[in-house]
């Protein structure tokens, strides 16, 4: 298992590209299941998610190729990806690849709205809470699908095709309104989703299913009404730039201090982050080329922010802030209200002297002047990387094991980062 040794104490400084967004890309590659035709996405990460995806696709028939590296290109540019899914060969997504990763259970949606039926494991993903998969179940079940549940499998059948139907979620859920606005893109009639997700991953899914013929009204309002169509077709779509990563490397240097441009990165899909983050002493200004993010010898000044749906602060950059915060002039409380378990990455801050307890939903950190380096474990995708921010501004070494669950969702980090003059290198083994 690889591991990433940090070497704390030198500012960021220069330029890091901004990826487009894991959780942009996978409901993407699955909207590829609703068509015959060719879907197209570019801007796609080099990631470990990604792969994955991939290899279920396949398993249902999806033909996949990606266009090579040309002459010139930069590294870290992303890949072009066409996904073809002429035949459905199969209409199961299996326990051994669907437990690895939460979002290949939205498979469910644009394959029963195709073919009719599917039997699709229930999911794994990060282990960040309960996360069940009842809204897309009484979803599923709004649009006429017969659903049972048979050893550990979601078997869903409509013979006659799905027809559209108001789906009122009760609670905010990104993945049950990606498969919910899939499903009923060819479903008969409208869907009206009622307290739909208006993250801008749900936004770039509906622009892509339009360009492939479907009718999407009110993405990124909480209400979207789909009409559905006989068919769709193939498209061209490019992946929406990272919001999480951008949010990550902004607060990356507001830890260490430095200049760093965050190429390609959008003001509009992070705002109350970067104000936020404002708040605690970094400069951060909109160039045509992307973020700029600066922060010199100031202090970082403790700020409270309460994680919440879209455009609120999101739950993904909760782990990275709280890094940011073990070094602040003072005490900060991050309440965390998406998942009942998401503190993992506490235990570990701790071991580099971080001082931080919780209470229920809480965490009360009391910022500290110096952060020690020590070995710590990544628990999951984005604690992992708030371990990396932390070791950037602890003195000496910090080792981080068991970091393939951050290569499931940050494009070569430790490339963006010694370009910028970290001392970060992966250890094979
Ligand atoms: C691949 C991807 O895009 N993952 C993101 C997606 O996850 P994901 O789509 O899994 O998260 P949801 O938005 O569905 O979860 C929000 C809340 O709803 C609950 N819930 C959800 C579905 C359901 O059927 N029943 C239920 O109770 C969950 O347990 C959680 O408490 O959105 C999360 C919230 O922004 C992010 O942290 C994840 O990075
Ligand atoms: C929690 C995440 O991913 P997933 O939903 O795939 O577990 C994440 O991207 O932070």
């Amino acid at each position: 298992m690889d591991s990433i040794k940090v070497v704390g104490g030198s500012a960021l400084n220069g330029v890091i590209p901004i990826s487009g967004a894991k959780n942009a890309a996978l409901p993407l590659m699955i909207a590829s299941l609703l068509t015959d035709e060719t879907l197209t996405l570019s801007n796609v990460p080099r990631l470990r998610d990604v792969a994955l995806l991939t290899q279920i696709l396949q398993n249902h028939g999806v033909d996949y190729s990606v266009n090579g590296k040309r002459n010139g290109q930069d590294d870290l540019e992303g890949q072009t990806l066409h996904l073809t899914a002429r035949e459905i060969v199969d209409t199961t997504a299996p326990y051994e690849l669907v437990s690895k990763m939460r979002a290949s259970f939205w498979v469910v949606g644009p394959l029963l709205a195709r073919m009719r039926e599917a039997r699709v494991s229930l999911p794994g993903g990060c282990a960040i809470g309960t996360r069940p998969v009842d809204f897309f179940i009484d979803g599923l079940k709004a649009l006429g699908a017969d659903i049972e549940i048979e050893a550990g499998y979601v078997v869903v059948k409509a013979p006659k095709g799905l027809i559209g139907n108001r789906v009122v979620f009760p609670k905010v859920s990104v993945g049950a309104t990606h498969t919910i606005m899939m499903a009923a893109t060819l479903a008969e009639g409208e869907t009206e989703i009622v307290n739909a997700a208006c993250e801008p991953e749900v936004v770039d899914l509906a622009n892509c299913l339009k360009a492939m013929g479907a009718q999407i009204e009110g993405a990124g309002t909480p209400t979207i009404r789909i009409q559905g169509v006989k068919r769709l077709h193939g498209a061209h779509h490019a992946v929406v730039a990272d919001r999480i990563e951008t949010g990550t490397y902004a607060m990356a240097v507001a830890m260490t201090g430095g200049d760093v441009l965050l190429q390609g990165a959008r003001a509009d899909l992070l705002e109350s982050a970067i104000e936020i983050l404002r708040q605690t002493g970094a400069d951060i200004t909109e160039t045509p080329e992307g973020l700029r993010v600066y922060r010199n010898g100031n202090g970082i000044q403790p700020v409270d922010i309460t994680t919440a749906p879209f455009p609120g602060f999101p739950t993904d950059l909760q782990a990275q802030f709280m890094a940011l915060m073990t070094r602040a002039g003072g005490r900060s409380c991050i309440t965390e209200t998406i998942f009942e378990n998401r503190f993992m990455h506490v235990q570990e801050l701790a071991r580099l002297g971080a001082q931080i307890h919780i209470d229920g939903r809480t965490a009360i950190v009391d910022g500290v002047n110096t952060l020690r380096g020590a070995p710590v474990m990544a628990t999951d995708l984005r604690a992992s990387v708030s371990l990396v921010i932390a070791g950037l501004a602890a003195e000496g070494e910090t080792h981080v094991s068991r970091v393939y669950h951050l290569d499931r969702g940050f494009e070569r980090l430790e490339d963006k980062l010694t370009r910028c003059g970290a001392q970060i290198e992966r250890i094979s083994g």
